[in-house]
């Protein structure tokens, strides 16, 4: 039976349970179950607290977690990404208060409050920055405010927080971060099981960031609206029972949809439509 650890609360906890439940997987009914098995598909959840999950997997003793790339990063732990999932999306950066730090070199001498120590511990070392780190749980950008630093290094998506903690940023991104899917550093990647849960999310992820498109175009139009609409492996093309004219369906990203009709139009498409991907095996 296939191991794996689910966030069991914070950003990443809804949207996982969210992508497995649409990749055919049984979840967990409230928040105070800690594991659930899923029999009809061989797998054992563990609802774990995301920071925790990468150290889990690198004991060897879960197969598979769901985290962040950046507490992956942050744990030091003997585990790798093998799958980027698209959401809880954000940025890792340093910031202080407009006006006190000049730039990165200026972090020098500064005291820096974190939650990821690990990351930014590291970052400092590549830039040759000597500054000292305070380690807080949570709600780090009123450090600031209360005295207990000068700068923060935090997750940052819409930069609210910032905002109302009357902070900027300060140089540049110190990375990016995603949920991902990781396994212990040097696992069987081939493993059957394995390989199956990962095309289960992959077919998700294309359900979720592709549409489905159909028209019909002149046949002499077709090579034109073949380049506009590649598909995955190449579009499927039917003859209509109107003479020269045929049927053409392609997979698009669904981000696009909107622009490839209309340059399908432009070059003569008709009857051009959209449709959603419940769940696809690429
Ligand atoms: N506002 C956000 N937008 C996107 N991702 C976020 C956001 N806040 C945290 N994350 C991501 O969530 C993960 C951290 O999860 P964790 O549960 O520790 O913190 P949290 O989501 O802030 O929840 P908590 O309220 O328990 O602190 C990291 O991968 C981080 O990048
Ligand atoms: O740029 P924003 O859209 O404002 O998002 C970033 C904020 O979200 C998270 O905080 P959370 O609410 O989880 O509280 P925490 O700091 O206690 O973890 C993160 O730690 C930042 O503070
Ligand atoms: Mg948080």
């Amino acid at each position: 039976m296939l191991r794996i650890a689910v966030p069991n609360k914070g950003s990443l906890s809804g949207p996982a349970a969210e992508m497995l439940h649409e990749a055919g997987y049984r979840q967990r009914r409230e928040s105070k179950e800690l594991r659930i098995v899923d029999p009809a598909n061989d797998v054992e959840f563990f609802y774990l607290r995301p920071r925790d999950i990468a150290l889990y997997v690198a004991s060897g003793q879960l197969d598979i977690g769901i985290t962040g790339r950046d507490l992956l990063i942050d744990s030091g732990a003997n585990a790798e990404e093998i799958l980027a999932l698209g959401f809880a999306r954000s940025t890792f950066r340093y910031a202080a208060r407009p006006g006190t730090v000049s730039g990165l070199e200026d972090l020098n001498g500064r005291t820096i409050a974190t939650s990821y120590e690990g990351i930014v511990a590291k970052h400092l070392a590549d830039h040759g920055i000597d500054a000292s780190v305070v380690h807080l749980d949570g709600a780090v950008e009123t450090a600031i405010q209360l005295g207990v630093a000068e700068v923060v290094a935090d997750v940052v998506e819409t930069g609210t927080s910032l905002r109302n903690a009357g902070l900027e940023v300060v140089g540049e991104p110190i990375m990016t971060s995603e949920a991902v899917v990781v396994r212990r550093t040097g696992a069987d990647a081939e493993e059957l099981k394995v390989q199956q849960f990962l095309r289960r999310l992959q077919g998700v992820l294309v359900a979720r960031t592709y549409v489905m498109m159909d028209y019909d175009i002149r046949a002499e139009h077709l090579e034109q609206a073949v380049a506009i609409t590649p598909g995955l492996e190449g579009p499927t093309v039917s003859p209509l029972h109107n003479e020269g004219w045929v049927a053409v369906r392609a997979m698009v990203p669904t981000k696009d949809a909107q622009r490839i009709m209309d340059d399908l139009y432009a070059i003569g498409a008709r009857a051009i439509l959209t449709t959603a991907i419940h769940a696809c095996r690429l």
